[in-house]
């Protein structure tokens, strides 16, 4: 027995000096021999992951995931690294050459990772895209952990270089463009999302913001959990507050925040319900669908309606959104249609969504739209307080900590009413200027006292319209009581 070992040792031992000299294609038939001759005394197991699987078209996933997950332990480990250039960004990737070998561990566990590749026969003319080489990679690890490898580790990888990868991708920013013929084009055109807005720079209450931060981290992290109580891996979010109070920076944050992209669904621009059932189906995992400004989407009967021009006084242009061309052409999308798509079929089909509705006025809002279930969490986005405040200042004029404006500025915004947004205009210096932190916040106090002086105004125009109305409600009871008396004395006196 310890002869035959003895012989394959050095069998395995040729065979590995052979690997550094000859192409695997030759190597490769020897190895076969080889590998039925030791296969019973050869106490590693090795598991070939190819980079194209089946008809070879398509490139493996599985191997893509790998690929990054080594990526990362290679930087660390690899004695010879092949360095790629990616994309636009020219961002340089380190990846594991040809040949080279890794070691990982997991619980333990030694395993050798090895990357490579089989050059085919250069007098073939292939037609195949992928025919020119086929790489691949090898596992190696003892027989002993043949369960946990392929149950735990593997899956282990796969999960790590999905992660990795999400956090690599280029996300998208989708929208609804309407097209008059739809063929087999997609209903949705995407441009690369690259938004800054991060909870880092959004303006809010710092306990509220932490609140949503983990709602949404649990949310991503629910997998097993929505599996678990068989619900649709799905949650939806209605952010409502006064224009200008960061609704949409807020939806920016949360795609940035949990690196998903975002499809912008313009209502407005659906033909009809099945359409709508469409798009909806449409959209991928990791992604935030927004409806923005439902109440002027959908009206409680569950037809649309178009949104006034410059209803809310923002003049902004979202408002003017027509079906192009069609004059009496109305979309046909109802209310239950929305409420169908939302937690019908589809949701059950597609996971890892969020769906977020914005509105100025959630009080116009339809209770089933935005019951538990289908909106889960109610955010209101609110007037600029001081620790939102805080936040813009270090955002906008460096200022971390305090100045000596700042109680000034907070007793005001204690009295007015005032938008994150108009805050963040007036903190902003004016180029060219060279304003000093300085004046920045005193051109804010200038707003802010403007802003009390106006709503004192409107206060008192208010009491003084109510007092007249009170005043003339008296008046009027005098002149009832007066001309019954009259009335009284002019019978008795003709009686
Ligand atoms: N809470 C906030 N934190 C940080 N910046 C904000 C905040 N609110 C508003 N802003 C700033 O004001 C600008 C307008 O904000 P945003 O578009 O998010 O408002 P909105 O609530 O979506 O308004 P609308 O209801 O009109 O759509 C943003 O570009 C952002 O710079
Ligand atoms: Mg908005």
């Amino acid at each position: 027995m310890t002869q035959v070992g003895s012989s394959i040792a050095g069998l395995l031992f040729a065979y590995k000096m052979l690997e550094n000299f000859l192409p695997y294609e030759i190597l490769r038939p020897i190895r076969r021999k080889i590998h039925k001759l030791t296969a019973s005394f050869d106490p590693y197991l090795e598991i070939t992951i190819p980079e194209y699987q089946g008809d070879g078209f398509k490139r493996s996933s599985a191997y893509a995931s790998i690929e990054r997950y080594l990526n990362i332990i290679s930087t660390k480990q690899a004695q010879c690294l092949q360095a790629n250039i990616t994309g636009k960004t020219k961002k340089v990737v380190l990846t594991m050459a040809e040949g080279e070998e890794i070691t990982d561990e997991y619980k333990g566990i030694k395993l050798w990772w090895k990357s490579d590749k089989i050059t085919p026969n250069k007098q073939i003319i292939s037609m195949h895209p992928h025919e020119d080489e086929k790489k691949y990679f090898t596992l190696t690890f003892h027989k002993r952990y043949r369960e946990t490898v392929t149950e735990q580790y593997l899956k282990h990888v796969l999960d790590e270089g999905k992660a990795i990868e999400a956090k690599e991708r280029q996300r998208k920013l989708y929208t609804n463009i309407k097209r008059r013929s739809w063929g087999t084009q997609s209903l949705w055109s995407h441009v690369v999302f690259e938004h800054p807005a991060s909870f880092d720079t959004m303006a809010m209450d710092p306990l509220k913001k932490q609140e949503i931060m983990d709602d949404l981290m649990t949310f991503a992290k629910g997998k097993d959990y929505y599996a678990k109580i068989g619900k649709a891996w799905k949650r939806g979010y209605l952010l409502y507050g006064p224009p200008g109070t960061g609704k949409s920076t807020m939806i920016a944050a949360m795609a940035n925040l949990l690196n998903y992209d975002i499809y912008d669904l313009e209502l407005t621009s659906v033909k009809d319900n099945t359409q709508l059932r469409k798009l909806l189906i449409e959209t991928s995992g990791k992604s935030i669908i927004v409806i923005e400004d439902i109440d002027c989407s959908l009206d409680l009967t569950g037809q649309r309606k178009k949104k006034k021009e410059n209803e809310d006084g923002d003049g902004d242009g979202d408002n003017k959104i027509k079906i192009d061309g069609e004059k009496n052409e109305r979309s046909q999308v109802t209310l239950s249609g929305l409420l169908n798509s939302i937690d019908g079929l589809w949701s059950a089909c597609g996971n890892e969504r969020i769906i977020v509705f914005t509105t100025n006025h959630v009080e116009k809002l339809d209770a089933a739209l935005i019951r538990s279930g289908r909106m889960d969490k109610h955010i209101e986005l609110s007037y600029c307080g001081f620790e939102a405040f805080k936040v813009l200042a270090n955002n906008y004029l460096n200022i971390d900590s305090h100045h000596d404006l700042f109680e000034k500025i907070r007793g005001l915004l204690e009295e007015t009413k005032i938008t994150p947004a108009d805050v963040a205009e007036n903190l902003m210096p004016k180029s060219g200027t060279g304003e000093d932190k300085e004046s920045c916040l005193l051109r804010l106090i200038e707003a802010l006292e403007d802003v009390k002086k106006k709503e004192i105004e409107k206060k008192l125009k208010a009491e003084q319209l109510l007092n007249k109305k009170k005043l003339r409600k008296k008046l009027n009871k005098i002149i009832d009581v007066v001309g019954r008396n009259s009335l009284t004395k002019t019978r008795l006196h003709s009686n």
